[in-house]
C-alpha cells in the first residue's frame, strides 16, 4: 500500500459520553454530529452511537465514534463493558445541578475500574454543559478546576444549546489521544457558537430503547 493510500484511511477512536441523566450527553453527541439541538428531554434507554469525521491539524482525518451512555446505567452491569477500551472519555456535568457534578467521582472510578487491567487509560475530558444558563450555575468554576487538577484531567466547559466549544471538546480529547497540539487559531475556530434550528422530536412519551438494528448509527461529515 503507497503511503497516499496508507493515508487516506481513518483512523477511528471509541470515545463515550457520560455523567449523570439530564447532564446534556445526548445533547452534546447530536449538537456534534448533526448540528441540532432538542429542547424536550428524551431520557437514552442503554446507548446510542454516533460517528463523525473530523480533520485534526497536519491533514488527519479522524472518525469519532461516538457512545452516548444513558445516564441510569451507572448502578448496571453493562456500563463496564460499555467504557472498556474507549480511547476518550467526556465525563459530563450540568452547571446548574450540583448533584450531577458531585456524582462524577462515581462516574470516574467507573472509567478507573473498567481499565484498571488495561496499559493505556483513556484521555478524561471533564466536561461542565450549560453554560448558557451562567445565571443559574451552582457549581463554581473553581470546584470544576479543582476536581480536573486533583484528577489530572482536562477540561472544558461548553454549551449543547447555544453550541459553544461543542466541537472543540471532541476535537481536543482526539487531539490529545493522538499527539498532536492545535494552535491558537484553531482552538479560536472550533469554539465558535453554532446557529442551529430547534429539532422538533415527536411528541410520543416513549423513551428511546436499545435495539441494535434501530440504533442511530449516522456519519455526518
Ligand atoms: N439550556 C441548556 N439545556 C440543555 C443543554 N444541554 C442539554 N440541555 C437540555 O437538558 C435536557 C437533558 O438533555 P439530554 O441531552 O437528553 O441529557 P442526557 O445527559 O443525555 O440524559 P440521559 O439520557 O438521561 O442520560 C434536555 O431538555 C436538553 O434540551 C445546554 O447546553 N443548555
Amino acid at each position: 500500500m503507497s503511503d497516499s493510500e496508507e493515508d487516506s484511511q481513518d483512523k477511528q477512536l471509541k470515545i463515550v459520553v457520560i455523567g449523570d441523566g439530564a447532564s446534556g450527553k445526548t445533547s452534546l453527541a447530536t449538537r456534534f454530529a448533526q448540528e441540532a439541538f432538542g429542547k424536550q428531554y428524551k431520557q437514552t434507554i442503554g446507548l446510542d452511537f454516533f460517528l463523525k469525521r473530523i480533520a485534526l491539524p497536519g491533514n488527519l482525518n479522524v472518525t469519532l465514534q461516538v457512545w452516548d451512555i444513558g445516564g441510569q446505567t451507572i448502578g448496571g452491569k453493562m456500563l463496564d463493558k460499555y467504557i472498556y477500551g474507549a480511547q476518550g472519555v467526556l465525563l459530563v456535568y450540568d452547571i446548574t445541578n450540583y448533584q450531577s457534578f458531585e456524582n462524577l467521582e462515581d462516574w470516574y472510578s467507573m472509567v478507573k475500574k473498567a481499565n484498571e487491567e488495561s496499559d493505556v487509560q483513556p484521555v478524561v475530558l471533564l466536561v461542565g454543559n450549560k453554560i448558557d444558563l451562567e445565571h443559574m450555575r451552582t457549581v463554581k468554576a473553581d470546584k470544576h478546576q479543582r476536581f480536573s487538577q486533583e484528577n489530572n484531567l482536562i477540561s472544558q466547559f461548553v454549551s449543547a444549546k447555544s453550541g459553544d466549544s461543542v466541537f472543540l471538546a471532541f476535537q481536543r480529547v482526539a487531539a490529545e489521544i493522538l499527539g498532536v497540539k492545535l494552535n491558537k487559531a484553531e482552538i479560536e475556530q472550533s469554539q465558535h457558537v453554532v446557529k442551529a434550528d430547534i429539532v422538533n422530536y415527536s411528541q410520543e412519551p416513549v423513551a428511546r430503547t436499545v435495539n441494535p438494528q434501530r440504533s442511530s448509527m449516522c456519519l455526518v461529515q
